[in-house]
């Protein structure tokens, strides 16, 4: 039987950036402590507006609203670009989130998998979508500079290791859709996305008002381990603004000072849950494959971006491959009672 849900609620920062050249001190003191804190935290006067916000959303539900052998044109690649269905299985839940996603960068990876959907099937989708990537993406350095303020590095420390001019960049933007789900029970179990947590410096996340379902679980206290809590905490935040996360990146970077929290957008179960179609679009800040990352008291090892992220792949692998023995052991009990 589903157990229900523990809920505690906690207060998730929001924070303005505006006027940042004149109050880039006061805001990295505010990014610090919400990282410190709760990982989580939500910008507003973050530069992007409404109506940019809309647009790309409009653009993301014409991308699914194609079909499915259009869309499978542009197939997810091991360089983590592209389209997949029902692809993604979490460690936590050892079953495909319901959902389709698809990932888009700024580099070489796009052309060299063929990941750009045509002109011919959804008209100017390149153009439009990498010009809104971009304003993300002035953003990310806003806050990359706080964190680096907060961190004593010089202020364009992240920045220049995040370039996403350059043809190796990893900095990718994901376009989700999540299925509408049934109200009723029809005995088939649901995941939207299962708890996780980012394995990216700083992910920028957009929704959708009415389409809530985001949740978050503190209580990870360092990188390299896959644990969470057992209280979650709803996120709703207005459409315009952006929803911030620290990634294990730059937990690890800042020697597990700045949280990576846990995360999950709930399969909807329970009265007032929104049960409909759900958009997002995730922003997340990957470092260059040469980047050289260490904390300032070096509590881990150097490694490259490259390295970093073949790291958290494998602890992902690990913590699915331990997830799948324990359900193929609990089916054996539930068989053998
Ligand atoms: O769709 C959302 O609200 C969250 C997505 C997410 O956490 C992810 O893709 O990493
Ligand atoms: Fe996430």
């Amino acid at each position: 039987m589903a157990q229900s849900t523990k809920y505690v609620d906690r207060e998730i920062p929001k924070i303005s950036l505006h006027d940042f050249d004149s109050r880039t001190d006061e805001i990295a003191a505010e990014l610090v402590a919400a990282a410190e804190n709760v990982g989580f935290f939500s910008i507003t006067n973050h530069g992007i507006s409404l109506p940019e916000i809309e647009s790309m959303f409009s653009i993301s539900e014409a991308f699914f609203a194609l079909p499915d052998d259009v869309k499978a044109t542009v197939p997810w690649s091991a360089n983590n670009v592209g389209w997949e269905k029902n692809a993604q299985v979490r460690p936590s839940t050892g079953m495909p989130d319901t959902k389709e996603s698809y990932q888009l960068q700024f580099g070489d990876n796009m052309e060299k998998e063929h990941a750009w959907i045509s002109d011919e099937h959804l008209q100017g989708f390149k153009k439009n979508a990498l010009e809104f990537m971009h304003r993300v993406q002035a953003v990310s350095e806003k806050l990359m500079t706080c964190f680096a303020r907060g961190l004593g590095f010089p202020d364009d420390y992240f920045i220049r290791v995040h370039d996403v001019s350059r043809p190796n960049s990893q900095t990718t933007m994901r376009l989700l859709h999540y299925f509408a789900i049934p109200e009723t029970t029809d005995g088939k179990v649901y995941h939207r996305a299962g708890a996780h947590a980012d394995w990216d410096l700083l992910t920028l996340l957009f929704q959708r008002e009415g389409q809530s379902g985001l949740e978050i679980c503190p209580g990870r206290e360092v990188v390299t381990e896959f644990g969470m809590g057992d209280t979650w905490t709803k996120v709703d935040m207005g459409p315009e603004d952006i929803i911030c996360n620290i990634g294990d990146l730059l937990m690890s970077w800042s020697d597990d000072r700045f949280k990576s929290t846990f995360h999950r957008v709930k399969a909807p179960s329970d009265p007032g849950d929104y049960f409909g179609d759900r958009y997002s679009i995730a922003f997340f800040n990957q470092p260059c494959k040469d980047a050289a990352i260490q904390g300032p008291k070096k509590k881990y090892p150097i490694v490259t971006g490259e390295e970093f992220t073949a790291n958290a792949m494998k602890r992902n692998y690990a913590a699915l491959e331990a997830k799948r023995r324990e359900m193929s052991s609990t089916k054996e009990i539930q068989a053998a009672a």
